[in-house]
Protein backbone atom coordinates (compact mmCIF):
# COMPACT_ATOMS: atom_id res chain seq x y z
CA UNK A 1 0.00 0.00 0.00
CA UNK A 2 3.04 2.17 0.86
CA UNK A 3 4.94 1.41 -2.22
CA UNK A 4 1.65 1.72 -4.19
CA UNK A 5 1.83 5.32 -2.49
CA UNK A 6 5.31 6.07 -3.22
CA UNK A 7 5.02 5.10 -7.25
CA UNK A 8 1.70 7.56 -7.69
CA UNK A 9 3.50 10.39 -5.55
CA UNK A 10 6.49 9.71 -8.03
CA UNK A 11 4.05 10.11 -11.36
CA UNK A 12 2.84 12.93 -10.00
CA UNK A 13 6.36 14.51 -9.46
CA UNK A 14 6.85 13.36 -12.97
CA UNK A 15 3.79 15.06 -14.55
CA UNK A 16 4.42 18.33 -12.37
CA UNK A 17 5.77 21.70 -14.85
CA UNK A 18 6.89 22.98 -11.53
CA UNK A 19 10.47 21.65 -10.71
CA UNK A 20 11.89 19.48 -8.04
CA UNK A 21 15.30 18.82 -6.51
CA UNK A 22 16.12 16.84 -3.37
CA UNK A 23 19.31 16.74 -1.35
CA UNK A 24 20.51 15.18 1.10
CA UNK A 25 22.52 16.24 4.42
CA UNK A 26 25.78 15.88 1.97
CA UNK A 27 24.17 18.37 -0.05
CA UNK A 28 24.43 15.48 -3.41
CA UNK A 29 20.95 15.38 -5.72
CA UNK A 30 19.03 12.55 -4.86
CA UNK A 31 15.93 13.42 -6.34
CA UNK A 32 15.51 16.14 -9.42
CA UNK A 33 12.24 15.60 -11.74
CA UNK A 34 11.85 15.84 -15.69
CA UNK A 35 11.07 19.73 -15.26
CA UNK A 36 13.63 20.79 -12.96
CA UNK A 37 15.91 18.68 -15.41
CA UNK A 38 14.29 21.14 -18.34
CA UNK A 39 15.03 24.13 -16.73
CA UNK A 40 18.67 23.64 -15.95
CA UNK A 41 19.13 21.71 -19.36
CA UNK A 42 21.04 18.52 -18.41
CA UNK A 43 19.06 15.13 -17.96
CA UNK A 44 17.84 13.79 -14.78
CA UNK A 45 20.82 11.22 -15.27
CA UNK A 46 23.61 13.62 -15.34
CA UNK A 47 21.93 15.72 -11.90
CA UNK A 48 21.18 12.61 -9.97
CA UNK A 49 24.42 12.22 -7.48
CA UNK A 50 26.50 15.97 -8.29
CA UNK A 51 26.61 18.78 -5.58
CA UNK A 52 23.96 21.29 -5.72
CA UNK A 53 26.28 23.82 -5.90
CA UNK A 54 27.80 21.90 -9.64
CA UNK A 55 24.53 22.32 -10.58
CA UNK A 56 22.68 25.27 -9.71
CA UNK A 57 25.61 27.42 -8.18
CA UNK A 58 23.14 29.90 -6.67
CA UNK A 59 20.88 27.61 -5.23
CA UNK A 60 21.02 28.41 -1.47
CA UNK A 61 19.90 25.10 -0.24
CA UNK A 62 22.41 23.85 1.23
CA UNK A 63 21.83 27.30 4.11
CA UNK A 64 18.48 25.52 4.29
CA UNK A 65 19.67 22.49 5.74
CA UNK A 66 22.21 24.65 8.05
CA UNK A 67 19.53 26.85 9.28
CA UNK A 68 16.54 24.39 9.20
CA UNK A 69 14.78 26.89 7.85
CA UNK A 70 11.60 27.13 4.69
CA UNK A 71 12.32 30.53 2.88
CA UNK A 72 11.11 31.51 -0.48
CA UNK A 73 12.46 34.27 -3.04
CA UNK A 74 13.14 34.65 -6.49
CA UNK A 75 16.40 32.18 -8.76
CA UNK A 76 18.08 32.86 -11.81
CA UNK A 77 18.87 29.89 -13.85
CA UNK A 78 20.49 31.16 -16.79
CA UNK A 79 18.23 34.10 -17.76
CA UNK A 80 15.22 32.59 -16.53
CA UNK A 81 13.62 33.74 -13.45
CA UNK A 82 12.16 31.18 -11.28
CA UNK A 83 9.77 31.41 -8.08
CA UNK A 84 11.47 29.35 -5.40
CA UNK A 85 10.00 27.48 -2.17
CA UNK A 86 13.05 25.54 0.01
CA UNK A 87 12.13 23.64 2.84
CA UNK A 88 14.40 21.41 5.04
CA UNK A 89 13.46 17.53 5.55
CA UNK A 90 13.46 16.85 8.75
CA UNK A 91 13.82 12.80 10.61
CA UNK A 92 13.59 12.30 14.03
CA UNK A 93 14.66 15.63 14.44
CA UNK A 94 17.25 16.06 12.33
CA UNK A 95 17.46 18.27 9.15
CA UNK A 96 18.45 14.98 6.97
CA UNK A 97 17.71 16.92 3.73
CA UNK A 98 16.47 19.82 1.56
CA UNK A 99 13.68 20.00 -1.10
CA UNK A 100 13.14 23.27 -3.29
CA UNK A 101 10.26 23.85 -5.19
CA UNK A 102 10.43 26.30 -8.63
CA UNK A 103 8.27 27.42 -11.03
CA UNK A 104 9.04 29.94 -14.08
CA UNK A 105 8.40 33.21 -13.42
CA UNK A 106 8.52 34.99 -16.59
CA UNK A 107 4.78 35.35 -17.21
CA UNK A 108 4.87 36.73 -13.10
CA UNK A 109 7.49 39.19 -14.03
CA UNK A 110 5.45 40.23 -17.17
CA UNK A 111 2.50 40.67 -14.87
CA UNK A 112 4.23 42.35 -12.42
CA UNK A 113 5.93 45.21 -15.35
CA UNK A 114 2.34 45.56 -16.29
CA UNK A 115 1.74 46.22 -12.91
CA UNK A 116 4.38 48.43 -12.37
CA UNK A 117 3.73 50.67 -15.40
CA UNK A 118 -0.69 51.03 -14.10
CA UNK A 119 1.06 52.55 -10.85
CA UNK A 120 3.06 54.61 -13.05
CA UNK A 121 0.19 55.60 -15.18
CA UNK A 122 -2.34 56.06 -11.99
CA UNK A 123 0.60 58.73 -10.16
CA UNK A 124 0.77 60.97 -13.57
CA UNK A 125 -3.09 60.73 -13.98
CA UNK A 126 -3.63 61.86 -10.42
CA UNK A 127 -1.64 65.14 -10.91
CA UNK A 128 -2.96 66.05 -13.96
CA UNK A 129 -6.23 65.71 -12.49
CA UNK A 130 -4.81 67.55 -9.06
CA UNK A 131 -3.81 69.92 -11.84
CA UNK A 132 -5.10 70.34 -15.16
CA UNK A 133 -8.70 70.58 -13.42
CA UNK A 134 -9.36 73.51 -10.75
CA UNK A 135 -12.05 72.00 -8.90
CA UNK A 136 -13.22 67.96 -9.25
CA UNK A 137 -15.16 65.59 -7.12
CA UNK A 138 -15.88 62.41 -7.68
CA UNK A 139 -18.68 60.20 -5.91
CA UNK A 140 -19.60 57.03 -5.58
CA UNK A 141 -23.64 55.51 -6.40
CA UNK A 142 -24.64 56.73 -2.55
CA UNK A 143 -23.09 60.08 -2.95
CA UNK A 144 -19.75 59.19 -0.92
CA UNK A 145 -17.23 61.29 -2.10
CA UNK A 146 -14.91 59.03 -3.28
CA UNK A 147 -12.55 61.80 -4.86
CA UNK A 148 -11.62 65.33 -4.97
CA UNK A 149 -8.91 67.90 -6.26
CA UNK A 150 -6.89 69.70 -3.32
CA UNK A 151 -8.08 72.68 -5.08
CA UNK A 152 -11.71 72.24 -4.84
CA UNK A 153 -11.25 71.21 -1.11
CA UNK A 154 -9.65 74.70 -0.83
CA UNK A 155 -12.50 76.26 -2.28
CA UNK A 156 -14.65 74.76 -0.28
CA UNK A 157 -12.70 75.61 2.96
CA UNK A 158 -12.34 71.73 4.12
CA UNK A 159 -8.87 69.24 4.24
CA UNK A 160 -8.88 66.76 1.38
CA UNK A 161 -8.69 63.42 4.09
CA UNK A 162 -11.66 65.31 5.98
CA UNK A 163 -13.94 65.04 2.49
CA UNK A 164 -13.02 61.63 1.29
CA UNK A 165 -15.65 59.39 2.89
CA UNK A 166 -18.48 62.03 3.26
CA UNK A 167 -21.66 62.46 2.01
CA UNK A 168 -21.05 65.48 -0.61
CA UNK A 169 -23.91 67.00 0.64
CA UNK A 170 -22.15 66.96 4.43
CA UNK A 171 -19.89 68.90 2.89
CA UNK A 172 -21.45 71.30 0.61
CA UNK A 173 -25.39 71.20 1.09
CA UNK A 174 -26.28 72.47 -2.10
CA UNK A 175 -24.95 69.72 -3.71
CA UNK A 176 -26.87 67.65 -6.89
CA UNK A 177 -23.84 64.49 -7.23
CA UNK A 178 -25.83 62.35 -4.69
CA UNK A 179 -28.98 62.74 -7.31
CA UNK A 180 -26.65 62.86 -10.69
CA UNK A 181 -25.70 59.28 -9.66
CA UNK A 182 -28.63 57.74 -8.80
CA UNK A 183 -30.76 59.38 -11.85
CA UNK A 184 -28.03 59.52 -14.30
CA UNK A 185 -29.31 61.82 -15.95
CA UNK A 186 -25.96 64.87 -16.82
CA UNK A 187 -26.97 68.42 -15.17
CA UNK A 188 -24.51 70.87 -17.64
CA UNK A 189 -23.85 74.69 -16.95
CA UNK A 190 -25.91 74.99 -13.53
CA UNK A 191 -25.25 77.87 -11.35
CA UNK A 192 -25.02 76.89 -8.02
CA UNK A 193 -23.75 78.85 -4.22
CA UNK A 194 -20.50 77.53 -3.12
CA UNK A 195 -19.40 79.58 -0.39
CA UNK A 196 -21.80 82.46 -1.04
CA UNK A 197 -20.45 82.65 -4.64
CA UNK A 198 -22.56 81.75 -7.59
CA UNK A 199 -20.19 78.91 -9.64
CA UNK A 200 -21.72 77.37 -12.70
CA UNK A 201 -20.91 73.56 -12.56
CA UNK A 202 -21.74 70.64 -14.58
CA UNK A 203 -22.46 67.11 -13.18
CA UNK A 204 -22.18 63.97 -15.13
CA UNK A 205 -23.07 60.64 -14.31
CA UNK A 206 -20.65 57.53 -14.18
CA UNK A 207 -20.92 54.30 -15.71
CA UNK A 208 -19.01 50.83 -15.67
CA UNK A 209 -20.58 48.51 -18.15
CA UNK A 210 -23.87 50.34 -18.28
CA UNK A 211 -24.50 50.66 -14.99
CA UNK A 212 -24.46 53.35 -12.53
CA UNK A 213 -21.13 53.84 -10.26
CA UNK A 214 -21.13 56.92 -9.59
CA UNK A 215 -20.87 60.93 -10.74
CA UNK A 216 -18.20 63.14 -11.47
CA UNK A 217 -18.72 66.64 -10.94
CA UNK A 218 -16.88 69.83 -12.00
CA UNK A 219 -16.70 73.49 -11.34
CA UNK A 220 -16.88 74.97 -14.59
CA UNK A 221 -16.73 79.06 -13.70
CA UNK A 222 -16.00 79.91 -9.88
CA UNK A 223 -17.82 83.00 -10.55
CA UNK A 224 -20.15 83.38 -13.23
CA UNK A 225 -19.16 87.10 -12.90
CA UNK A 226 -16.12 85.89 -14.84
CA UNK A 227 -18.30 83.93 -17.49
CA UNK A 228 -20.37 87.27 -18.02
CA UNK A 229 -17.68 88.87 -18.53
CA UNK A 230 -16.14 86.43 -21.23
CA UNK A 231 -20.08 86.06 -22.57
CA UNK A 232 -19.82 89.87 -23.22
CA UNK A 233 -16.62 89.64 -24.81
CA UNK A 234 -17.73 87.07 -27.11
CA UNK A 235 -20.69 88.38 -27.92
CA UNK A 236 -18.83 91.69 -29.10
CA UNK A 237 -16.46 89.09 -31.10
CA UNK A 238 -19.51 88.25 -32.46
CA UNK A 239 -20.87 91.22 -33.72
CA UNK A 240 -17.62 92.59 -35.28
CA UNK A 241 -17.58 89.23 -37.15
CA UNK A 242 -20.64 89.34 -38.28
CA UNK A 243 -20.03 93.35 -39.42
CA UNK A 244 -17.02 92.33 -40.92
CA UNK A 245 -18.62 89.09 -42.64
CA UNK A 246 -21.96 91.91 -43.92
CA UNK A 247 -18.85 93.98 -45.05
CA UNK A 248 -16.97 91.96 -47.23
CA UNK A 249 -19.84 90.22 -48.94
CA UNK A 250 -21.19 93.38 -49.75
CA UNK A 251 -18.04 94.45 -50.60
CA UNK A 252 -17.73 90.99 -52.86
CA UNK A 253 -21.07 90.87 -54.40
CA UNK A 254 -22.31 92.61 -57.53
CA UNK A 255 -25.12 94.83 -56.58
CA UNK A 256 -26.57 95.73 -59.76
CA UNK A 257 -27.55 93.73 -63.13
CA UNK A 258 -28.37 94.69 -66.68
CA UNK A 259 -32.16 94.59 -65.65
CA UNK A 260 -31.12 98.28 -63.04
CA UNK A 261 -30.29 99.93 -65.68
CA UNK A 262 -32.48 102.26 -66.70
CA UNK A 263 -32.73 103.86 -70.25
CA UNK A 264 -34.53 103.16 -73.15
CA UNK A 265 -33.05 105.68 -75.71
CA UNK A 266 -31.25 104.25 -78.45
CA UNK A 267 -27.94 105.14 -77.53
CA UNK A 268 -28.51 103.70 -74.23
CA UNK A 269 -29.94 100.69 -75.75
CA UNK A 270 -26.71 100.73 -77.99
CA UNK A 271 -24.60 100.98 -75.31
CA UNK A 272 -26.25 98.09 -73.36
CA UNK A 273 -26.14 95.38 -76.28
CA UNK A 274 -22.59 96.12 -76.36
CA UNK A 275 -21.92 95.63 -72.95
CA UNK A 276 -23.80 92.36 -72.68
CA UNK A 277 -22.14 91.00 -75.30
CA UNK A 278 -18.69 92.32 -73.14
CA UNK A 279 -20.23 90.10 -70.24
CA UNK A 280 -19.58 86.96 -72.12
CA UNK A 281 -15.75 87.34 -73.12
CA UNK A 282 -13.24 87.43 -71.12
CA UNK A 283 -11.48 90.21 -72.07
CA UNK A 284 -10.47 93.56 -70.40
CA UNK A 285 -13.39 96.14 -70.21
CA UNK A 286 -13.02 99.72 -70.60
CA UNK A 287 -16.16 101.43 -69.02
CA UNK A 288 -15.76 105.27 -70.53
CA UNK A 289 -18.52 107.78 -69.82
CA UNK A 290 -18.91 111.25 -67.98
CA UNK A 291 -19.37 111.22 -64.42
CA UNK A 292 -22.45 109.92 -63.13
CA UNK A 293 -23.48 108.15 -65.72
CA UNK A 294 -23.62 105.16 -64.82
CA UNK A 295 -19.99 103.23 -65.29
CA UNK A 296 -19.80 101.27 -61.97
CA UNK A 297 -23.46 100.38 -62.58
CA UNK A 298 -22.30 98.88 -66.07
CA UNK A 299 -19.32 97.55 -64.20
CA UNK A 300 -21.69 95.41 -61.70
CA UNK A 301 -24.02 94.10 -64.59
CA UNK A 302 -21.05 92.78 -66.75
CA UNK A 303 -20.03 90.88 -64.02
CA UNK A 304 -23.37 89.91 -63.19
CA UNK A 305 -24.06 88.58 -66.45
CA UNK A 306 -20.85 86.47 -66.97
CA UNK A 307 -19.74 83.30 -66.07
CA UNK A 308 -17.75 84.97 -62.98
CA UNK A 309 -20.97 85.67 -61.67
CA UNK A 310 -20.72 83.89 -58.19
CA UNK A 311 -17.34 84.76 -57.76
CA UNK A 312 -16.10 88.16 -56.14
CA UNK A 313 -16.67 91.10 -57.58
CA UNK A 314 -13.76 93.93 -56.25
CA UNK A 315 -14.12 97.31 -56.86
CA UNK A 316 -11.32 99.51 -56.11
CA UNK A 317 -11.38 103.30 -56.63
CA UNK A 318 -7.99 104.14 -57.98
CA UNK A 319 -8.34 107.76 -57.39
CA UNK A 320 -9.39 107.81 -53.96
CA UNK A 321 -6.88 105.38 -52.01
CA UNK A 322 -3.38 107.58 -50.73
CA UNK A 323 -0.81 106.90 -53.11
CA UNK A 324 1.74 105.71 -50.46
CA UNK A 325 -1.37 103.08 -49.29
CA UNK A 326 -2.26 102.24 -52.97
CA UNK A 327 0.48 99.48 -53.52
CA UNK A 328 -0.32 97.44 -50.57
CA UNK A 329 -4.20 97.72 -50.83
CA UNK A 330 -4.05 96.17 -54.61
CA UNK A 331 -1.17 94.05 -53.88
CA UNK A 332 -1.43 92.66 -49.95
CA UNK A 333 1.45 92.61 -47.87
CA UNK A 334 2.72 90.02 -45.66
CA UNK A 335 3.55 90.02 -42.15
CA UNK A 336 6.00 92.35 -40.79
CA UNK A 337 6.53 93.81 -44.21
CA UNK A 338 6.57 96.86 -43.02
CA UNK A 339 6.00 98.73 -39.20
CA UNK A 340 2.16 98.66 -38.47
CA UNK A 341 1.65 95.94 -40.98
CA UNK A 342 -0.54 93.56 -39.15
CA UNK A 343 -0.17 90.01 -38.03
CA UNK A 344 -0.69 87.65 -40.00
CA UNK A 345 -0.43 89.70 -43.22
CA UNK A 346 -3.44 90.83 -45.07
CA UNK A 347 -4.96 90.05 -48.52
CA UNK A 348 -4.38 92.78 -51.40
CA UNK A 349 -7.55 93.73 -53.84
CA UNK A 350 -6.14 91.59 -56.59
CA UNK A 351 -6.17 88.61 -54.57
CA UNK A 352 -9.34 89.14 -53.40
CA UNK A 353 -10.90 89.14 -56.74
CA UNK A 354 -9.03 85.99 -57.96
CA UNK A 355 -11.34 84.24 -59.76
CA UNK A 356 -14.25 86.83 -60.22
CA UNK A 357 -13.50 90.26 -61.53
CA UNK A 358 -11.75 93.45 -60.28
CA UNK A 359 -13.05 96.91 -61.07
CA UNK A 360 -10.74 99.51 -61.32
CA UNK A 361 -12.52 102.96 -61.04
CA UNK A 362 -11.07 105.92 -61.84
CA UNK A 363 -7.88 103.90 -63.81
CA UNK A 364 -7.02 107.71 -64.83
CA UNK A 365 -6.32 108.70 -61.45
CA UNK A 366 -3.48 106.31 -60.94
CA UNK A 367 0.01 107.39 -60.38
CA UNK A 368 2.10 106.53 -62.93
CA UNK A 369 4.84 104.53 -60.79
CA UNK A 370 1.28 102.35 -59.65
CA UNK A 371 0.48 102.15 -63.66
CA UNK A 372 3.78 100.12 -64.38
CA UNK A 373 3.39 97.49 -61.77
CA UNK A 374 -0.73 97.04 -62.82
CA UNK A 375 0.67 96.93 -66.14
CA UNK A 376 2.71 93.67 -64.84
CA UNK A 377 -0.09 92.37 -62.88
CA UNK A 378 -2.08 92.27 -65.54
CA UNK A 379 0.55 90.91 -67.95
CA UNK A 380 1.45 88.35 -65.99
CA UNK A 381 -1.26 87.50 -64.28
CA UNK A 382 0.39 86.59 -61.12
CA UNK A 383 0.75 88.69 -57.54
CA UNK A 384 3.38 88.98 -55.08
CA UNK A 385 2.52 90.26 -51.98
CA UNK A 386 4.80 93.29 -50.47
CA UNK A 387 7.32 91.86 -48.29
CA UNK A 388 7.32 88.44 -49.89
CA UNK A 389 8.98 86.74 -52.56
CA UNK A 390 6.11 84.63 -53.22
CA UNK A 391 4.27 85.24 -56.61
CA UNK A 392 0.64 83.70 -56.43
CA UNK A 393 -1.21 83.04 -59.26
CA UNK A 394 -3.78 84.98 -60.82
CA UNK A 395 -7.38 84.08 -62.62
CA UNK A 396 -8.53 87.74 -62.56
CA UNK A 397 -11.27 89.33 -65.06
CA UNK A 398 -10.15 93.06 -65.42
CA UNK A 399 -12.78 95.76 -65.82
CA UNK A 400 -11.56 99.55 -65.67
CA UNK A 401 -13.26 102.68 -65.83
CA UNK A 402 -12.77 106.92 -65.99
CA UNK A 403 -14.02 109.77 -66.93
CA UNK A 404 -11.08 111.05 -67.72
CA UNK A 405 -9.42 111.95 -71.29
CA UNK A 406 -7.03 109.27 -71.63
CA UNK A 407 -5.25 109.79 -74.85
CA UNK A 408 -4.63 113.75 -73.87
CA UNK A 409 -2.94 112.08 -70.88
CA UNK A 410 -0.69 110.39 -72.86
CA UNK A 411 0.43 112.87 -74.54
CA UNK A 412 1.15 114.62 -71.40
CA UNK A 413 2.79 111.93 -69.93
CA UNK A 414 0.54 111.06 -67.29
CA UNK A 415 -0.64 108.08 -68.63
CA UNK A 416 1.28 105.03 -69.52
CA UNK A 417 0.41 104.08 -73.20
CA UNK A 418 1.27 100.41 -72.66
CA UNK A 419 -1.55 99.96 -69.97
CA UNK A 420 -3.61 102.03 -72.31
CA UNK A 421 -3.84 98.92 -75.08
CA UNK A 422 -3.44 96.58 -72.14
CA UNK A 423 -6.96 98.16 -71.15
CA UNK A 424 -8.16 99.26 -74.33
CA UNK A 425 -9.70 96.10 -75.32
CA UNK A 426 -13.56 96.48 -75.37
CA UNK A 427 -14.26 99.85 -74.95
CA UNK A 428 -17.89 100.45 -73.78
CA UNK A 429 -18.45 104.55 -73.88
CA UNK A 430 -21.67 105.57 -71.80
CA UNK A 431 -23.53 108.02 -73.02
CA UNK A 432 -24.37 111.80 -71.33
CA UNK A 433 -27.69 111.84 -70.26
CA UNK A 434 -28.36 114.84 -72.05
CA UNK A 435 -27.68 112.52 -75.33
CA UNK A 436 -30.29 110.16 -74.21
CA UNK A 437 -33.32 110.77 -75.29
CA UNK A 438 -36.65 110.44 -73.15
CA UNK A 439 -34.04 108.82 -70.25
CA UNK A 440 -34.42 111.99 -68.46
CA UNK A 441 -38.26 111.21 -67.82
CA UNK A 442 -37.70 107.57 -67.05
CA UNK A 443 -34.99 107.59 -64.81
CA UNK A 444 -36.99 110.59 -63.27
CA UNK A 445 -39.85 108.37 -62.98
CA UNK A 446 -37.88 105.09 -61.52
CA UNK A 447 -36.00 108.08 -59.24
CA UNK A 448 -39.18 108.56 -57.60
CA UNK A 449 -41.05 105.74 -57.04
CA UNK A 450 -37.06 104.25 -55.35
CA UNK A 451 -37.05 107.33 -53.39
CA UNK A 452 -39.98 107.10 -52.38
CA UNK A 453 -40.10 103.46 -51.39
CA UNK A 454 -37.31 104.47 -49.27
CA UNK A 455 -38.95 106.86 -47.36
CA UNK A 456 -42.31 105.34 -46.76
CA UNK A 457 -43.84 108.72 -48.33
CA UNK A 458 -46.85 108.53 -50.86
CA UNK A 459 -46.05 108.91 -54.42
CA UNK A 460 -45.34 112.42 -56.06
CA UNK A 461 -44.91 113.41 -59.31
CA UNK A 462 -43.25 115.88 -61.39
CA UNK A 463 -45.51 118.53 -62.58
CA UNK A 464 -45.11 119.82 -66.27
CA UNK A 465 -42.56 122.49 -65.28
CA UNK A 466 -40.15 120.96 -63.91
CA UNK A 467 -40.99 117.93 -66.62
CA UNK A 468 -39.91 120.46 -68.88
CA UNK A 469 -36.68 122.14 -67.72
CA UNK A 470 -35.50 118.40 -66.80
CA UNK A 471 -35.47 117.90 -70.66
CA UNK A 472 -33.77 120.74 -71.24
CA UNK A 473 -31.22 120.97 -68.75
CA UNK A 474 -28.11 119.57 -69.52
CA UNK A 475 -27.18 117.12 -66.79
CA UNK A 476 -23.53 117.66 -66.53
CA UNK A 477 -23.47 115.49 -63.52
CA UNK A 478 -25.90 113.17 -65.45
CA UNK A 479 -27.75 110.08 -63.79
CA UNK A 480 -26.28 111.19 -60.31
CA UNK A 481 -26.90 114.69 -60.17
CA UNK A 482 -30.64 113.98 -61.80
CA UNK A 483 -30.60 111.37 -58.60
CA UNK A 484 -29.61 114.15 -56.34
CA UNK A 485 -31.88 116.83 -57.16
CA UNK A 486 -34.92 114.34 -56.88
CA UNK A 487 -34.23 113.35 -53.52
CA UNK A 488 -33.70 116.84 -52.53
CA UNK A 489 -37.46 117.85 -54.05
CA UNK A 490 -38.73 114.48 -52.61
CA UNK A 491 -37.46 115.77 -49.07
CA UNK A 492 -39.20 119.58 -49.22
CA UNK A 493 -42.20 119.05 -51.45
CA UNK A 494 -45.57 119.53 -49.58
CA UNK A 495 -48.48 117.26 -51.18
CA UNK A 496 -48.48 115.52 -54.14
CA UNK A 497 -46.66 117.33 -56.92
CA UNK A 498 -43.09 118.23 -57.19
CA UNK A 499 -43.07 121.79 -58.28
CA UNK A 500 -39.78 124.26 -59.48
CA UNK A 501 -40.13 124.92 -55.99
CA UNK A 502 -39.16 122.23 -54.53
CA UNK A 503 -35.58 121.80 -57.03
CA UNK A 504 -32.05 122.79 -55.99
CA UNK A 505 -31.38 126.64 -56.25
CA UNK A 506 -29.42 126.41 -59.26
CA UNK A 507 -32.39 124.45 -61.16
CA UNK A 508 -34.78 127.54 -60.17
CA UNK A 509 -32.25 129.81 -61.11
CA UNK A 510 -32.61 128.21 -64.72
CA UNK A 511 -36.04 128.98 -64.34
CA UNK A 512 -36.03 132.16 -62.61
CA UNK A 513 -35.31 133.88 -66.34
CA UNK A 514 -39.06 133.03 -67.03
CA UNK A 515 -41.70 134.95 -66.72
CA UNK A 516 -43.79 135.02 -63.28
CA UNK A 517 -46.70 133.12 -64.91
CA UNK A 518 -45.25 130.38 -67.40
CA UNK A 519 -42.12 128.62 -68.38
CA UNK A 520 -40.79 130.25 -71.19
CA UNK A 521 -38.64 127.33 -72.87
CA UNK A 522 -36.34 130.44 -74.69
CA UNK A 523 -35.12 131.06 -71.21
CA UNK A 524 -34.02 127.91 -70.82
CA UNK A 525 -32.51 127.67 -73.86
CA UNK A 526 -30.57 130.68 -73.25
CA UNK A 527 -29.46 129.54 -69.94
CA UNK A 528 -28.51 125.86 -71.79
CA UNK A 529 -26.44 127.98 -74.07
CA UNK A 530 -24.80 129.97 -71.83
CA UNK A 531 -23.66 126.87 -69.50
CA UNK A 532 -22.92 124.96 -72.67
CA UNK A 533 -20.31 127.98 -74.02
CA UNK A 534 -18.88 128.30 -70.48
CA UNK A 535 -18.37 124.43 -70.73
CA UNK A 536 -16.57 124.98 -74.18
CA UNK A 537 -14.12 127.91 -73.16
CA UNK A 538 -13.33 125.60 -69.83
CA UNK A 539 -12.44 122.94 -72.17
CA UNK A 540 -10.40 124.58 -74.07
CA UNK A 541 -8.25 126.70 -71.75
CA UNK A 542 -8.04 123.04 -69.82
CA UNK A 543 -9.96 124.14 -66.77
CA UNK A 544 -7.89 127.29 -66.17
CA UNK A 545 -10.62 129.92 -65.01
CA UNK A 546 -8.61 133.10 -65.58
CA UNK A 547 -8.14 132.17 -69.10
CA UNK A 548 -11.77 131.08 -69.56
CA UNK A 549 -13.30 134.24 -68.37
CA UNK A 550 -11.20 136.20 -70.57
CA UNK A 551 -11.93 134.30 -73.68
CA UNK A 552 -16.02 134.65 -72.71
CA UNK A 553 -15.15 138.67 -72.29
CA UNK A 554 -17.18 138.41 -68.60
CA UNK A 555 -15.37 138.85 -64.85
CA UNK A 556 -13.97 136.31 -63.19
CA UNK A 557 -16.15 136.62 -60.41
CA UNK A 558 -19.05 136.55 -62.39
CA UNK A 559 -17.80 133.10 -64.45
CA UNK A 560 -17.53 131.92 -60.80
CA UNK A 561 -21.18 132.86 -60.09
CA UNK A 562 -22.09 131.24 -63.27
CA UNK A 563 -19.97 127.98 -62.98
CA UNK A 564 -21.66 127.52 -59.56
CA UNK A 565 -25.32 128.46 -61.11
CA UNK A 566 -24.76 125.98 -63.47
CA UNK A 567 -23.16 122.93 -61.44
CA UNK A 568 -20.12 123.20 -63.60
N1 LIG B 1 -29.05 103.97 -66.26
C1 LIG B 1 -29.17 104.07 -64.95
N2 LIG B 1 -30.23 103.54 -64.34
C2 LIG B 1 -30.38 103.65 -63.01
N3 LIG B 1 -29.52 104.25 -62.19
C3 LIG B 1 -28.43 104.79 -62.74
C4 LIG B 1 -28.20 104.72 -64.14
N4 LIG B 1 -27.03 105.31 -64.40
C5 LIG B 1 -26.56 105.73 -63.20
N5 LIG B 1 -27.38 105.42 -62.23
C6 LIG B 1 -27.19 105.76 -60.79
O1 LIG B 1 -26.49 106.98 -60.74
C7 LIG B 1 -25.46 106.98 -59.75
C8 LIG B 1 -24.13 107.24 -60.41
O2 LIG B 1 -23.75 106.11 -61.18
P1 LIG B 1 -22.30 105.51 -61.19
O3 LIG B 1 -21.65 105.69 -59.85
O4 LIG B 1 -22.37 104.16 -61.74
O5 LIG B 1 -21.61 106.51 -62.20
P2 LIG B 1 -20.10 106.58 -62.65
O6 LIG B 1 -20.12 106.81 -64.12
O7 LIG B 1 -19.36 105.40 -62.16
O8 LIG B 1 -19.61 107.90 -61.91
P3 LIG B 1 -18.11 108.37 -61.58
O9 LIG B 1 -17.38 108.51 -62.86
O10 LIG B 1 -18.35 109.69 -60.91
O11 LIG B 1 -17.58 107.34 -60.67
C9 LIG B 1 -25.56 105.67 -59.08
O12 LIG B 1 -26.31 105.79 -57.91
C10 LIG B 1 -26.27 104.78 -60.08
O13 LIG B 1 -26.99 103.78 -59.43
Amino acid sequence: MKSHQIIKLDQAFQALKAGIIVIDDQDAVCYCNPAAANFIGIDVEGIIGKKIIDVIPNSKLNNVILSGDANSDQLLIGERMFITNRSPINQDGETVGAVVVFQDGSELQTVLSRLDNTLNSLTSLESIFEQAYDGVMVVDSKGIITRITKSYCRFLNIEQEDAIGRLCTDILPSSRMHIVAQTGLAEIGEVMDINGKEAMVMRLPLREEGKLIGAVGKVMFRDVRELRTLAEKLDLLENKLKFYEKELKHYQKFRYTFSNIIGKSQAMLRTIALAERAALVKSTVLLRGESGTGKELFAHAIHAASTRHDQPFVRVNCGAIPAELLESELFGYEEGAFTGAKKGGKPGKFELANRGTIFLDEIGDLPLPMQAKVLRILQEKEIERVGSNRLQQLDIRVIAATHRDLEKMIGEGEFRRDLYYRLNVFTVTIPPLREREGDVLLLSEHLLSKFQHELGLSLRKLDRWVMELFQLYAWPGNVRELQNAIERAINVAEGGMIQLKDLPLYLQDLEGRRGNTSLQPLALELAEAERKAILKALKTMDGNKVKTAEILGIHRTNLYRKMEKYGL
